[in-house]
């Protein structure tokens, strides 16, 4: 569904992705993760058309979208949730949600989507009519998600989701993230947190200092003295 190949992207002489090849199959959960700096986010952006790539290219569902604007790809079917989660705080919940939907004119269909995605996150419809900036930094990850949903992506980009959030929380975005990809949503996560990241993810890819540095079955991860001698190697090295 996504094939990155040598893909380089520099914010002025700053290297941050140095060649990154990189795969992501229909229905997959795919991790990135790697230490602070690693160019994770820079990935995502990239991905979504937000910063420009230098070279290489990024296809999805076969076509070449390198270089497209991020408002024309979430059309085609692709929604980043940033880190930080970049919702409106002084709009209501309800009101960040039909945000996603923008793009969309089959408003029967939206208000089916604000449902699911109510039923996915009840704590949402708890919160239908207040303010963004009320909710918890978790409902608000929620509300991101949501929000993202709600441009009916294949493939969803998500950086950080389980960033500053209590264990409980991450769990439970974690599982409506495996609900959706038994909905047919394929994603893409970006993650600090390496056992969150290799419990959820099908597959892992190792990013250090704008390269991959491994990448394999996450259950192969767990316990293998070469992954953990590439990843603590990254981050020691990154400290
Ligand atoms: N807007 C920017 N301008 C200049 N340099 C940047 C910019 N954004 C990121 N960088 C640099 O690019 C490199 C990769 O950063 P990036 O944010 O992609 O890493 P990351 O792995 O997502 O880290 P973090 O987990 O801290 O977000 C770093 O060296 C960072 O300082």
């Amino acid at each position: 569904m996504l094939k990155i190949r040598d893909l380089h992207v520099s914010y002025g002489n700053i290297a941050a992705l140095r060649g990154i090849s990189l795969d992501v199959g229909k229905s997959e959960i795919v991790a990135v993760i790697g230490p602070n700096g690693a160019g994770k986010s820079t990935l995502l952006l990239a991905i979504a058309g937000v910063v420009r790539a230098r070279a290489g290219s990024v296809e999805f569902d076969g076509r070449a979208i390198t270089g497209q604007q991020p408002e024309a790809l979430v059309t085609t079917g692709l929604s980043l949730v940033p880190e930080g989660r970049h919702i409106f705080g002084s709009l209501s919940v309800a009101e960040n949600l039909r945000l996603g939907a923008t793009v969309r004119r089959d408003r029967q269909e939206v208000a089916r989507d604000i449902d699911r995605v109510l039923a996915m996150f009840p704590i949402l419809r708890e919160r239908y009519r207040q303010r963004a900036n009320k909710l918890s930094g978790g409902e608000q990850q929620m509300l991101a998600i949501g929000r993202a949903m709600l441009a009916r992506p294949r493939l969803l980009l998500l950086d950080e989701p389980s960033l500053g959030l209590a264990p409980l929380i991450v769990a439970q975005i974690y599982e409506a993230v495996r609900a959706l990809r038994d909905q047919g949503v394929t994603a893409l996560i970006v993650e600090q947190n390496v056992g969150r990241a290799l419990s959820a993810a099908d597959r892992t890819y190792v990013l250090s200092s704008g390269v991959i540095a491994m990448s394999g079955k996450s259950a192969e991860f767990a316990g293998n003295a070469a992954f953990d001698a590439a990843y603590f190697g990254v981050a020691e090295a990154a400290r």
